[in-house]
């Protein structure tokens, strides 16, 4: 696959087994996928954009270019509302996963992932609205490093302007990287390391960056990612699905190391590491 593919979202109710089957294709490849009809109210995504843009755009340049907001203590209200769609695609999403990755009835069946990421629940899942200022440095420096995303899965919004990029290609460093266009009313989702993990390598955490648009050097740019997570305690083992084989398992030794961790633990070593990364870069800089 060289672009991401676009998934009509309506045939999870008509036909769920197909909608589940370009769903696995396109985790198990590009690690992308974009879902339109998908159910998220536009106008509660138009008013959360807005409230992204007149909130942040306030805050002082040095504050971090995002804000996490904690959707448990949210009862009502415009925030409510999208976290409610929002969940809502979320578990459809994890429910075609299980169906593509023919997780038994007698583990959960579909309902296996759904059972794990408990959203009511105390898990880190995370609503980050991103303000990336106009740019006045180094157009060559991009506004996010490269990087895998930690969770599961990922839901993101883009708002009007691009500058995203994924490298498909695994194998070396240097590999090509492609934009990622900006498709009105869809969402853009992607695979995290969690699912890699659980599926020994099967479904891909693919490597993204957010990188300047030089026509748009002048002007904000604004996103909201939801980062699912699974309930603390969920362990990076593979799960019970007939596609992961012993084989597989053999050969995914760079998962090794993290399997005796449960999810919080693998959430919070990568952020040691990101932090210590960031620090020593800063510190030889
Ligand atoms: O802002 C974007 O478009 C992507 C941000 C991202 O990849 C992240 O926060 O993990
Ligand atoms: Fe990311």
């Amino acid at each position: 696959m060289t672009s991401i593919p676009v998934i009509d979202f309506s045939l999870f109710t008509s036909h769920p087994e197909e909608c589940a089957r370009q769903i696995n294709d396109a985790s198990k490849d590009i690690g992308f996928f974009y879902v339109k009809n998908h159910g998220v109210s536009q106008k509660s995504i138009d008013r959360m954009l807005k409230c992204t843009q007149s909130y942040l755009t306030k805050l002082p340049l040095s504050s971090p270019p995002y804000q996490s907001l904690d959707p448990e203590h949210q009862t009502q209200g415009d925030l409510k509302e999208y976290e409610d769609d929002l969940s809502r695609l979320a578990n459809e999403v994890l429910q075609c996963l299980a169906l593509a990755l023919q997780i038994p009835e007698s583990a959960g069946g579909r309902h296996f992932f759904g059972k794990s990421h408990d959203w009511d629940g105390p898990m880190p899942t995370t609503l980050r609205f991103l303000h990336y200022p106009p740019q006045d440095r180094d157009p060559k420096s991009p506004l996010a490093g490269s990087h895998t995303d930690y969770g599961s899965v990922t839901l993101l919004i883009q708002k009007d302007i691009g500058g995203l990029e994924i490298q498909p290609s695994r194998t070396h460093k240097d590999a090509l990287w492609i934009p990622v266009p900006i498709i009105p009313d869809a969402i853009l989702v992607s695979i995290g390391d969690l699912f890699q993990m659980w599926t020994n390598g099967l479904l891909k955490s693919t490597k993204h960056r957010v990188t300047h648009i030089p026509q748009q050097l002048n002007r904000s740019r604004y996103s909201i990612a939801c980062f699912l997570f699974p309930n603390d305690d969920i362990k990076l083992e593979p799960i019970p699905s007939p596609l992961i084989t012993q084989k597989m398992r053999d050969e995914a030794i760079e998962f090794e190391k993290c399997r005796n961790m449960a999810a919080r633990e693998y959430l919070a070593w990568k952020l040691a590491q990101t932090y210590d990364y960031g620090r020593i870069r800063k510190e030889n800089s």
